[in-house]
């Protein structure tokens, strides 16, 4: 549970980057609650590249949030590279965050006044760690944006600006990189770059990825897709084609449908 105090030993099996034990997340008060997650458990290995896919409302975000630490579960155990997310606290929950956490959001989330540089080393700096400009330049250079580091976020593309928030998000060496619709607010040339992107960090370094997206297309760079369905997990496929991807979302759009039919009969 979240608020334990004790530290707890490793939990997970050898190469276990992420792993989610009966998570629960239920929103509102008593009486008006809307259960987001009921009850999803999952094992990712190290360096894996898993796409979330599932209808809207069917808990995808929440999902995210809670197995990065954005958000608590209401039950549940959620493991990063076999620590527990415990609760001491909101300072402790960052603290993890900044230590083992990275995340890229739909709209970037760059910081507007400060440039490229600047932004990607500031979770450093937040951490208290050193910053090594060096290994900054590297990892922007590896994102293309070697020549770009004066640069503020709005004399950039929305490509080049999603390119800095992995930038940003790499250069902590995060242990698992979480992304919430990446690609939703790219033009399909800057979205295949930003996938080729998080594909080349899984393939040559090894990186961990779990995105949330809507796209097949998107989901097709991943090596294994989950499917939730009203907050549970209903499906996995390893090996996903846009095609393959496109026909499972269209049934598991009509089953819900169906489903959600028959408990309102
Ligand atoms: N802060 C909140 N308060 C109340 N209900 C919430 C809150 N956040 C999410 N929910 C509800 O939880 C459920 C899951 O939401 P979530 O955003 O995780 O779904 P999603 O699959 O990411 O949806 P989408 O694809 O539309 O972004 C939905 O029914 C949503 O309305």
């Amino acid at each position: 549970m979240f608020g334990r105090r004790e530290p707890r030993p490793a939990q997970q099996a050898p190469g276990e980057a992420l792993r989610l034990e009966n998570v629960r997340r239920v929103y509102g008060a008593e009486g008006n609650q809307v259960v987001a997650l009921d009850g999803v458990s999952l094992s990712l290995p190290v360096g894996s590249f898993t796409a979330v896919m599932g209808p809207s409302g069917s808990g995808k975000s929440t999902l995210l949030q809670c197995a990065a630490g954005l958000d608590r579960p209401s039950g549940g155990r959620v493991f990063v590279d076999g620590a527990e997310l415990t609760g001491d606290g909101e300072a402790a929950l960052t603290r993890f965050r900044r230590q083992r956490i990275g995340f890229v959001f739909q709209q970037f989330n760059l910081l507007p006044t400060l440039n490229v540089m600047q932004n990607v080393v500031l979770p450093l700096k937040l951490a208290g760690r050193r910053v090594d400009k060096a290994r900054a330049r590297a990892v922007l250079e590896r994102v293309g944006l070697g020549a770009r580091l004066g640069h503020l976020p709005s004399e950039l593309s929305g490509g080049q600006q999603q390119r800095v928030a992995i930038a940003r998000a790499l250069v902590t060496e995060p242990r698992v990189l979480f992304a919430d619709e990446p690609t939703g607010a790219l033009d399909t040339r800057s979205a295949r770059d930003v996938l080729g992107l998080l594909q080349e960090s899984v393939r040559m370094f090894g990186q961990t990825v779990v995105m949330v997206t809507h796209d097949p297309v998107a989901a097709a760079h991943a090596n294994a897709v989950l499917y939730l369905a009203d907050g549970r997990i209903v499906g996995h496929q390893t090996a996903p084609t846009a095609e393959a991807v496109a026909e499972r979302m269209t049934h598991l759009a009509d089953e819900v449908e169906r489903q959600r039919t028959m408990a309102g009969a």
